[in-house]
């Protein structure tokens, strides 16, 4: 699992290292030299300036000047503002032996690769637009920790960060790395191993971590199992049928036993293997097998929200997706009782209209009030449980941006909600599953193409599947 620490958690992990026997200075020289043994292994030997701030953050910089400088390349520091001498920066600073010049437009525009060393974890006000102008000016930049100006917890932008084309972290990534804005100032971006002890990492009980299969396990199929045992999934259609039928055959691709699309129309162009019911729904509800249901794609609002009344008086576990979300806006309570809400942020906007903050606090905000997984979509989408564990995907390609692509995802978490996956660990999956399914595709990306991607994506996620269900050889 990578666990994701706020800048507060990392200090406090930080404040814990020398009582587990690892000094401050110790871990700011593992921190530079592993800035330059990656930029040595990124960039070829070129003039390389280091814009230097106050704390520890330039303490790494001066560091990495003095490894960079070492192997052979001409490097200069550029001090924003002098560390007290005897802190651990201060000493960094005093320790290096190469040419200092004062921060400006000219020296960065005779480097070519810059790295910026300003602010870390410890920025505590916006960036100085005079900084701005400097970090902007860089042909490369390259940031320690994180760029100068984004804030780590919740990605915010103080001032106007550079656009860094790779940043070096240390121990864990931020938040402030996976959400946007910030996200798109870090490039690609590394998480190198400064030596921290693990008892100083233990201080910290995660609760928030980047999305990745090693964060759940997706459900597989058992050889003495019946399709009863991989759940029946409901899909209520409406006047749209189309949102409805993509969620299906994605829920179907997740591998769920049996699939129903309720409708008070029949509908044509579903799969055969798909069944349609025209019965009222308390005939539906009548089977208890029919645990699990999805309630809004394409339903209509007007349906979609006393659809909802129902299946929550009823007890099923409910994703919420679509129209079911603005059937409750300003109304929030309507969701208690629902297993998993898949808002955009505009439907987000609309249901919970005083929730304000950074997209982390909200999902969590939101999670808690409602009692239900939240997963507010977007590039950056938030995975967030009531009880205040969350996620944050990072595999969604842009293509995502799709008609349909929501309805697919609804699908998905559906499906493996379906197949008894609890449900943060299904959402989560959901949400992972749906963005590898688009990378696979590449562009050209339709919704309809998802579902069909899934069942490599899955394999490659149990690599053991195929070889343990082939019938055995008997020639
Ligand atoms: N475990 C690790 O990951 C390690 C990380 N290291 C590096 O340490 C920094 C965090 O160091 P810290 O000293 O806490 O903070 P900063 O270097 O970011 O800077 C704090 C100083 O900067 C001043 N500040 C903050 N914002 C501004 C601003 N916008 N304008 C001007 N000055 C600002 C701040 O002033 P205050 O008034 O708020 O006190 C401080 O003086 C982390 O990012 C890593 O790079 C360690 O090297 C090893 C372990
Ligand atoms: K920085």
């Amino acid at each position: 699992m990578e666990p994701l620490f706020t800048p507060a958690e990392m200090t406090l992990i930080d404040r814990a290292a020398p009582g587990c026997g690892m000094p401050v200075a110790t871990l700011m020289e593992n921190a530079g030299r592993a800035v330059a043994r990656l930029i040595r292994r990124h960039h070829h030997p070129c003039r390389v300036l280091v814009l230097a701030g106050p704390g520890n953050n330039g303490g790494d910089g001066y560091i990495a000047a003095r490894h960079l400088a070492a192997a052979g390349w001409p490097v200069t520091v550029a001090p924003i503002t002098h560390s007290h001498p005897a802190s651990p920066p201060g000493q960094a600073a005093a320790a290096w032996r190469g040419p200092t010049v004062a921060p400006d437009l000219d020296q960065v525009r005779r480097a070519d690769l810059v790295i910026d060393a300003v602010f870390g974890a410890g920025l505590s006000r916006p960036l100085d637009p005079a900084v701005s102008r400097l970090l902007d000016a860089a042909k490369t930049l390259i940031a320690i920790d994180i760029p100068s100006g984004v804030d780590g917890a919740t990605g915010a932008l103080r001032g106007e960060p550079g656009h860094a084309a790779r940043t070096i972290t240390f121990v864990a990534p931020k938040p402030g790395h996976l959400l946007l804005p910030g996200k798109s100032r870090c490039g690609i971006i590394h998480c190198a191993d400064i030596g921290m002890p693990s008892e100083a990492i233990a201080h910290i009980t995660p609760s928030l971590w980047r999305n990745t299969p090693a964060l759940w396990r997706i459900p597989t199929p058992d050889h003495a199992g019946h399709k009863y045992d991989r759940g029946h999934l409901t899909i209520l259609a409406g006047p749209m049928s189309g949102a409805a039928i993509l969620a299906a055959n994605a829920a179907r691709r997740t591998g769920v036993g049996l699939l129903t699309l309720a409708t008070p129309t029949p509908i044509h162009g579903a799969a055969p293997g798909i069944m349609i019911r025209t019965d009222p729904m308390a005939g539906l509800l009548a089977d208890s097998r029919r645990m699990t249901w999805l309630c809004g794609p394409g339903l209509g609002i007007e349906t979609a929200g006393s659809a909802l009344a129902t299946l929550i008086e009823a007890q099923r576990r409910i994703v919420a997706d679509a129209d079911a979300l603005t059937a409750c806006a300003n109304q929030p309570e309507r969701l208690a009782g629902v297993a998993v809400i898949t808002p955009h942020e505009g439907e987000f906007a609309r249901i919970f209209p005083s929730l304000s903050g950074d997209k982390l606090a909200r999902a969590r905000t939101a999670a808690a009030r409602i009692g239900a997984v939240v997963v507010l979509k977007g590039e950056d989408t938030v995975i967030a449980a009531p009880d205040g564990r969350a996620a944050i995907n990072d595999n969604a390609p842009p293509s995502l941006a799709t008609a349909g692509s929501g309805d697919t995802l609804a699908g998905i978490i559906a499906g493996l909600l379906t197949q008894n996956m609890p449900t943060f660990e299904a959402a989560a999956a959901g949400v992972w599953l749906h963005g590898a399914a688009a990378r696979s595709c590449g562009p050209g990306l339709i919704a309809e193409d998802l579902a069909d991607a899934l069942p490599a994506i899955l394999a490659s996620l149990v690599p053991t599947y195929h070889s343990k269900h082939r019938p055995k050889n008997t020639t």
